[in-house]
């Protein structure tokens, strides 16, 4: 079960994730309570080690815009939320990265279908926390994609056992008020979703 920890803007939750066995890492450069600076994202990234992928995690900005706050913060992965559209990721393309494609489930859900290299599905409410109806998605993408919306600790078995995903991403599950991770949630997560 690959999992990814999102929204991280601290370096002892970033460690945390790593420490506990995170495949990813999401650092936010969108609108969000989670932002990072692409400075920011540079340092939490820096902490990551080479098998861990580093995400930035962006919502409607400009292509260019995009691949510059990737360039600066150093990341190895590009997550495109909500609609963009084709032309975007294929505009990413040489930067050489993992490309991340993330919608709501009344989306196109074919894996590679926007040439992305991962397919993440999530609620309506990108980072919302708010769970949906993960049911719905089993067997429709098909590949490596992930669940994402509304996870946490105690809802993760049940959302994968509904699902079936390839692996999961979560934010809001693993923090103690909006905006702030907690270390010992992260590490309950991690467990959980291997359990
Ligand atoms: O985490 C955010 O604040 C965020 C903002 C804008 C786009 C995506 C964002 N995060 C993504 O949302 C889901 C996790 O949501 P939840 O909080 O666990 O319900 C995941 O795909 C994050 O990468």
């Amino acid at each position: 079960m690959f999992v990814k920890i999102c929204g991280l803007s601290e370096p002892e939750h970033v460690e945390a994730a790593v420490e506990a066995g995170a495949d990813a890492i999401g650092l936010v450069m969108t609108a969000s309570p989670r932002r990072v600076t692409p400075s920011r994202a540079a340092e939490l990234a820096a902490l990551a080690p080479p098998h861990v992928l580093t995400v930035g995690v962006f919502m409607g900005e400009p292509v260019e815009e995009v691949r510059q706050a990737a360039e600066a913060a150093g990341v190895g992965a590009v997550q495109l939320h909500g609609r963009h559209p084709h032309a975007d990721f294929t505009a990413l393309k040489d930067l050489g990265l993992t490309l991340v494609r993330a919608v709501a489930a009344d989306a196109d859900l074919r894996t590679g279908a926007f040439d992305e290299d991962l397919l993440i599905v999530d609620a309506p409410r990108a980072g919302a926390g708010e769970p949906w109806d993960w049911a719905a998605v089993r067997g429709r993408p098909s590949g490596n994609w992930l669940l994402a919306g509304g996870l946490d600790p105690g809802n993760v078995r049940q959302a994968i056992e509904a699902a079936r995903p390839w692996g999961v991403d979560v934010s809001s599950g693993v923090e103690v008020a909006r905006g702030v991770k907690d270390s010992d949630l992260i590490r309950s997560f991690l467990g959980a979703a291997r359990s």
